[in-house]
């Protein structure tokens, strides 16, 4: 059920005569953002993707694995045991539109506080009720194929961010979502709360022939990826890489240049911003910092191949050390890793 904005309202035809389907879903997006009736009206027409504690429902069909998107009447009638409906649709965020404007929402059923409502379904009940899953969003991301991936990471960032926001940091006061979610207001300071999001820069080093790969120790075993670093307030992007890759691996970058950005929702809302460099080179000796990164060395374009050809799990070798492997496809240093395979390929011999 969209809804025509303005004059298009008596003349819907015109607005899909004048726009495209692109621009009619932005601008559809950004009404429901800034009215706050109109996505109200959106809630009970829109559909909804379910989370629990931050971790999203799933359900198997076939040997695949999908976000289902289940209506405000399914949802109201599953979860039917409910008597605060209402209330509980609107501790939902918006996270998009189909094609056709209609709205997408996230709600996260622990976060709006269902439990404590008497006769409320148990996780376990609600699971084998829409039958499906709630399911880490990490083993999720692995699991899913194609658009819900980055659906699913922006709604879990929005989530968590309403969750940590509810209080104004300079009054103490409560703070209230506008029905989108796409900000929080303190009444008494009026002061504005939009999400928040921190900047990474994410580096792939080369050296002309060989890239540098490093690990920290949380990282799964065998798992080597590019450099990544938080930005400093009052950095330029160019700085941040200069700084992380001198910072990390003692090394001077000669040029870089950028190639695509990400959002990434772990352990917060990152904006990847990912780039490569070129260091000198005569100099290329590593001088790794400890404190940051296990492991980090220069790999030739041989392993980066045989790793990419074995997948995104380490094998076990004969000497109990595992083989290379690097991050899964969908993450961005993946897509550093083959442009840089690429630029090798059509070097001169
Ligand atoms: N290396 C990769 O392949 C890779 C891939 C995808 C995502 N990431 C993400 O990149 C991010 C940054 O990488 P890193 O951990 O090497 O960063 P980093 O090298 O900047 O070191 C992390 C440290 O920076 C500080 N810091 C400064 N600003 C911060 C902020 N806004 N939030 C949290 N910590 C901040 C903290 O002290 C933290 O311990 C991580 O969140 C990670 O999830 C890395
Ligand atoms: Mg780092």
């Amino acid at each position: 059920a969209m809804i025509y904005p303005g004059v298009y309202r008596r003349t819907p035809s015109l607005w899909f005569r004048l726009h495209s389907t692109y621009v009619r879903k932005m601008r559809y997006l950004f009404d429901l953002k800034e009215d706050d009736d109109i996505c109200r009206q959106a809630q009970n027409s829109g559909t909804f993707y379910l989370f629990h504690n931050l971790s999203p429902f799933l359900q198997k069909v076939g040997s695949k694995y999908l976000a289902p998107q289940i209506s405000a009447v399914e949802m109201k009638s599953t979860l039917g045991k409910l008597k605060h409906n209402e209330q509980m649709i609107e501790n939902s965020v918006l996270i998009g539109c189909s094609d056709a404007c209609m709205a997408y929402f996230a709600l996260d059923l622990v976060f709006s506080k269902i439990y404590s409502i008497p006769g409320f379904l148990e996780k376990s009940v609600i699971e084998s009720e829409l039958k499906g899953s709630f399911t880490e969003l990490r083993k999720a991301l692995f699991q899913l194929d194609g658009k819900d991936r980055p659906l699913l990471s922006s709604a879990q960032a929005l989530l968590r961010w309403h969750d940590t926001h509810q209080f104004c940091s300079k009054t103490g006061q409560p703070t209230q979502k506008n029905v989108a979610g796409s900000k929080r207001v303190c009444r008494t300071s009026g002061i504005i709360y939009y999400p928040q999001m921190s900047p990474v820069v994410i580096t792939l080093v080369s050296n002309g022939s060989q890239c540098l790969l490093a690990r920290q120790a949380a990282f799964p075993k065998g798992m080597y990826s590019a450099l990544a670093g938080f930005c400093d307030v009052g950095e330029t992007l160019e700085e941040t890489v200069r700084r992380e890759v001198a910072e990390e691996v003692g090394l001077e970058v000669e040029s870089l240049w950028y190639s695509a950005s990400q959002h990434w929702p772990f352990p917060n809302s990152s904006l990847m911003i990912a780039c490569h460099a070129i260091v000198q080179p005569q100099q290329t000796k590593i001088s790794m910092n400890k404190l940051e990164l296990e492991a980090a060395r220069w790999f030739s374009l041989e392993e980066i191949e045989e790793a990419l050809k074995r997948g995104p799990k380490p094998l076990k070798q004969e000497n109990q050390s595992v083989s290379l492997c690097l991050p899964p496809k969908w993450a961005i240093a993946h897509q550093l890793i083959q442009e840089w395979v690429k630029q090798q390929a059509s070097k001169p011999a």
